[in-house]
């Protein structure tokens, strides 16, 4: 594809990877993605915004066939799917120099092995003029790595924003055609890359308070041409309570855990609490990561394996407790045969967790009537606990 005007002198350059499925050997993409770079051609001085995932080099290299000259080329984020490239770019450009804040310099020189004379680094608020057009750099810490920054374009109201309102899609449409579907594939890319630093975020979503922003334009995904719908929605993902929402991951090898797991649904859903079950092993992890961002509550349902939690149950909890999210309350549920350290395990695991751990239910074998009595009090303390809260 070649490059695409986005307004006058300004183009979106970059590789549409409409194949991809899995991102950081993790998570899932069932919508492929896009690296977006982007030009901006002051009367004065050529810049680059950032590049694209080495196997798609030859996609940029082309784009830019007809670009005489860059002057600098702008790093937002040190990791490869956004700065692979640059040594392939400044072979075209030897001159010109690579923008970055101090911290995403020392990791560019450790990750790509550049030298460290091709860097002019920046410091948060400096400002460069391209001439008509000038450029604000912005450190953003934490989103999502140390060295962060974006990029704000006065004369034409764009923000330059990186991986900050991305989403994974792969698409033709250039900007944002249909909000519900990009509402989706954000919120995925929020729950699986920035809700771990939820205050951080919350933080720089404020210090973007003072900029008036007409456009949003990501390293992944389209460009927002009506921002103000992605920033509320960040806003609410960080600032906004959790909601009457039980999210229960499980497995089960010979079907008393998932008994379990359907008793304690079918209770909550009768005391008015909303539930959203996840089979471990047929599920999309990105989609559970979702539910997370708004759970006021995680039961983790798990038979005892080799005297622990079902390891595909350990991966849920260790994702969760890396995730950080919201979440208020956690409990335990599941089936065992003589014996275990299950609930102690999981527990052990998710001390990132700022909750309060309801009583759990472990059964031997199959549930009796006692161990559903017990389900039954697990869902009513629930519903109790979101409505002091006043989730329902
Ligand atoms: C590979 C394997 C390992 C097991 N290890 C334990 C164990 O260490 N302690 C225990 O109490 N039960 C153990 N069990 C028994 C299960 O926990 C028990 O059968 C349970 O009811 C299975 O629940 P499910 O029907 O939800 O799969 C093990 C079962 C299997 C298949």
């Amino acid at each position: 594809m070649e490059k695409r005007k986005i307004k006058d002198n300004i183009y979106w350059l970059g590789a549409i990877d409409w194949d991809r499925r899995l991102f950081d050997s993790l998570i899932p993409l069932p919508d492929g993605t896009s690296y977006n770079a982007y030009l901006i051609k002051g009367s004065e001085k050529t810049a680059l915004l950032d590049t694209v995932d080495p196997p798609m080099e030859d996609t940029l290299m082309e784009q830019l066939r007809g670009v005489e000259k860059i002057d600098y080329i702008i790093s937002h984020h040190a990791e490869q799917d956004h700065s692979g490239t640059i040594g392939r770019v400044l072979e075209k450009f030897p001159g010109a120099k690579v923008v970055v804040t101090p911290k995403a310099k020392n990791m560019l020189m450790d990750l790509l092995r550049l030298d460290e004379s091709v860097f002019s680094p920046v410091e948060d608020g400096d400002v460069l003029s391209l001439g008509d057009k000038t450029l604000t750099f912005i450190h953003t810490p934490w989103v999502h790595w140390p060295e962060t920054m974006v990029t704000y374009l006065e004369q034409d109201r764009i923000l330059f924003s990186c991986d900050f309102f991305g989403s994974h899609i792969a698409t033709s449409d250039l900007f944002v055609t249909d909000p519900g579907r990009v509402y989706e594939a954000a919120k995925r890319y929020f729950a699986e890359i920035m809700m771990p630093f939820g205050k951080v975020i919350a933080k720089n979503l404020e210090k973007l308070k003072p900029y008036d922003i007409d456009m949003i334009a990501p390293s992944h995904g389209q460009i927002y041409d009506q921002p103000g719908w992605i920033m509320d929605a960040y806003d609410q993902w960080v600032n906004g309570a959790p909601k009457n929402l039980v999210v229960l991951p499980f497995v089960s090898m010979h079907g008393s855990t998932r008994q379990m797991v359907d008793h304690l649904a079918s209770a909550l859903t009768d005391q008015g609490v909303r539930v959203e079950l996840f089979n471990l092993p047929v599920t999309d992890i990105g989609k559970l990561a979702m539910s997370l961002v708004d759970a006021a509550t995680i039961v983790v349902g798990t038979p005892t394996v080799l005297a622990g939690p079902h390891p595909m149950a350990a991966y849920a909890a260790f994702l969760a407790n890396a995730l950080r999210p919201k979440t208020k309350f956690l409990s335990i549920l599941g089936s065992y045969g003589w014996g275990g350290k299950t609930v102690e395990t999981l527990a052990s695991m998710t001390g990132n967790l700022k909750v309060e751990v309801l009583d759990p239910v472990l059964c031997k074998g199959l549930a009796s009537q006692s161990d559903f009595k017990a389900l039954d009090d697990m869902a009513a303390a629930i519903a109790k606990k979101h409505k002091d809260l006043d989730l329902v």
